[in-house]
C-alpha cells in the first residue's frame, strides 16, 4: 500500500462531533499503527530536504503528537504552541476561529531565537485559523516560518488558497486533501 492509501485507511470519520454538522477526522487508528505513524513522521521529516530547520512547532494537542517525533527525526528542537493559559512564562497570544468554535493560542516569548528557521506541523488544516495564528506567533518572535506541513486538508473549506493569498512565499503542504 502506498503512503496515501495507508494514511487514508487509518483515519476514521466521526459524524456530528464535537457538534452537529461537523465530520470529525479521528487519527487515533493512525497513531496506534506503528507502520502508518512512522511512515508519516518520516515523510514529514523528509519534506525538510536538505534545508536547515532549527525548530519544529507543534500545535496543541494533536499537532504535538506529530511534531515532536518530526523534530527528533529532523535534528531540530520542538516548540509547543499551546492553548491559552497553559504556559508559565511571558507569552505572545493570537486569537482565531476554527471549524467548530474559537480559541487563543500562545507561545513563550523566548521560545524562538530571532532568525530561527521554523517548520509548523499540525494534523488538520480546516479553516486555516489555527495555522495563521501560529505563523503570526512565530513571526512576532522574529523567527522565520520556512514551511507549514499538515497531515490532511479539508479541501471544501478552501484554507490552502486563503493561506497562499495571505502568505504567498510560504510552502503549505498536506499529504491528503479530503
Ligand atoms: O484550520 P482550523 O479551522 O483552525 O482547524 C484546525 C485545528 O483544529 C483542530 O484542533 P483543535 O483546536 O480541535 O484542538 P485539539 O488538537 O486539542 O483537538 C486541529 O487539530 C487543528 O489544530
Ligand atoms: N473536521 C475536523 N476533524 C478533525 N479536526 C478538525 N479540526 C477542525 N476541523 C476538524
Amino acid at each position: 500500500m502506498d503512503l496515501h492509501d495507508l494514511l487514508v485507511s487509518r483515519i476514521r470519520d466521526v459524524p456530528d462531533w464535537p457538534k452537529a454538522g461537523v465530520v470529525f477526522k479521528d487519527i487515533s487508528p493512525l497513531l496506534a499503527d506503528h507502520d502508518a505513524f512512522t511512515a508519516l513522521v518520516d515523510a514529514f521529516a523528509g519534506q525538510c530536504g536538505e534545508a536547515r530547520v532549527d525548530k519544529v512547532a507543534g500545535i496543541e494537542a494533536r499537532g504535538f503528537i506529530l511534531a515532536a517525533p518530526v523534530a527528533y527525526r529532523a535534528g531540530a528542537g520542538f516548540v509547543p504552541v499551546r492553548k491559552q493559559g497553559k504556559l508559565p512564562r511571558a507569552t505572545f497570544a493570537e486569537s482565531y476561529d476554527l471549524e467548530y468554535g474559537s480559541a487563543t493560542l500562545e507561545v513563550h516569548q523566548d521560545a524562538f531565537a530571532p532568525g530561527d528557521r521554523v517548520l509548523v506541523i499540525d494534523d488538520v488544516l480546516a479553516t486555516g485559523g489555527t495555522v495563521a495564528a501560529t505563523v503570526e506567533l512565530v513571526r512576532r518572535s522574529g523567527a522565520d516560518v520556512v514551511g507549514v506541513s499538515v497531515l490532511m486538508e479539508l479541501g471544501f473549506l478552501g484554507a490552502a488558497a486563503k493561506l497562499a493569498g495571505r502568505y504567498p512565499d510560504l510552502p503549505i503542504r498536506s499529504f491528503l486533501t479530503i
